[in-house]
């Protein structure tokens, strides 16, 4: 082959294989307990959905063998339809765009399969040797599918009522209806009770998930976002910027802070911490967000904000720290280092280095004061 038509190869099949994990890829933090479950249940439905449309095909074969008068809408509704709805679900699992397709066709495939098997076997004489399928199906649909409950709730219900109606109607022997009415009920309540607890479990597990990531995002004295949290969320603002929105950055170092240690002691010097960072953030936008990354140590991140609006803020904190009476110190200083992202994809740790050595000259040049890092261009 080619090493041209080769290397063309190559690329297609990464590109693909990008854009399939990419659209895989579990969200940082899923938005609602929604989007949580169906991500933790992609892999269950696309394997089962795999499983199913194996053993459908391999049942269509058996039921060749059993049936003299196999026909061929048989093999098109029991070989080919219930497979395909269900290896398309398979499919679907790895395009999130059509997730919500999916999840129709997974609760739609039990409905069709016990509405087929109900047509073809009905009144073929043999019914007892096919509804097992039905309970199957029904347990199948609450517990194994992957499907929320209230889904499968409605796809059971609605296999239950097209599978019951024929029943009344039915020239079956009554005892018969009745022993498959009561199996149904059976594989209703099982299934539903099921269902039930695995949500209840799963919402468990979320609420947990939920809150060690926060735990594992804040830092335990200020209760401000630690180091790690901070860099996802700048690339989360960077990645919702538009071309033309700026975003800026402060740090802020609180000066001769040693010495409220060494003076008042270190549960002194915590309690100074905590009311540092709530007077940060009180002075601050909703959507600027504030870390603690380490001693005393502040950084803010400004979305959507200019160098010229960031040294304004930054002068709006300098005054409030100036103001502000800490428990036991009285009044502290800070220095600042404000600085604007050169361009839109700059990296968290360009612009940090900068105000940092920004805010070093602020220490040099006699501490409390707030200095714009030089990018080439005086602060818009
Ligand atoms: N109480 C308390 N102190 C801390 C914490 N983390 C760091 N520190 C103290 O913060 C002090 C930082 O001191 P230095 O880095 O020397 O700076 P500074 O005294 O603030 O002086 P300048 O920054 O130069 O103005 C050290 O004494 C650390 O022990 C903390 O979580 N709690």
């Amino acid at each position: 082959m080619p090493a041209t038509l080769f290397e063309k190869l190559t690329v297609t099949l990464k590109s693909i294989f990008d854009k399939l994990h990419r659209d895989t890829a579990m969200p940082q933090q899923p938005a609602d307990f929604n989007s949580w479950y169906l991500h933790a249940k992609l892999p269950q439905i696309r394997y089962i959905a795999l499983v199913t449309t194996m053993l459908y095909l391999i049942y269509s074969v058996a039921e060749y063998h059993v049936l003299p008068d196999y026909h061929v809408k048989r093999f098109l509704l029991h070989g080919m339809l219930v497979p395909a709805t269900m290896a398309s679900v398979g499919i679907l699992t790895h395009f999130p765009r059509h997730h919500r397709a999916m999840l129709w066709l997974l609760v739609l495939a039990p409905i069709a399969a016990n509405s087929v098997n109900i047509y073809l076997n009905f009144d073929a004489g043999l019914f007892s040797y096919f509804s097992p399928e039905i309970y199957l199906s029904i347990m199948w649909t609450f517990a194994i599918s992957g499907l929320r409950l209230r889904h499968a709730l409605v796809s059971a219900a609605c296999s239950c009522l097209v599978i019951s109606i024929p029943m009344f109607t039915s020239q079956l022997p009554a005892a018969f209806v009745q022993l498959h009415l009561m199996w149904l009920f059976s594989a209703f309540s099982f299934g539903f009770v099921s269902a039930l607890v695995l949500e209840k479990v799963h919402y468990n597990l979320y609420q947990k998930q939920m809150e060690l990531a926060l735990l594992a995002s804040r830092d335990p004295l200020t209760q401000l976002w630690n180091r790690q949290k901070m860099a996802t969320l700048f690339t989360q603002e960077k990645q919702a910027a538009n071309v033309h929105q700026a975003m800026s950055l402060i740090m802020i170092d609180i000066d001769h802070f040693k010495s409220v240690n060494d003076e008042f002691g270190h549960e002194a010097g915590d309690i100074v911490l905590q009311h540092f960072a709530r007077l940060l953030e009180n002075n601050v936008r909703k959507q600027d967000h504030v870390g603690r990354f380490g001693g005393e140590e502040f950084v803010i991140i400004l979305p959507n904000t200019s160098g010229g609006e960031a040294l304004t803020v930054a002068h709006k904190l300098q005054q409030a720290i100036n103001q502000y009476d800490f428990p036991t110190v009285g009044r502290k200083t800070a220095s600042m280092g404000v600085t604007e992202a050169v361009h839109r994809h700059e990296p968290l740790a360009t612009m940090m280095h900068r105000a940092d050595c920004t805010l070093y000259q602020a220490k040099e040049q006699g501490r409390n004061r707030v200095l714009f890092a030089d990018i080439g261009v005086s602060p818009a």
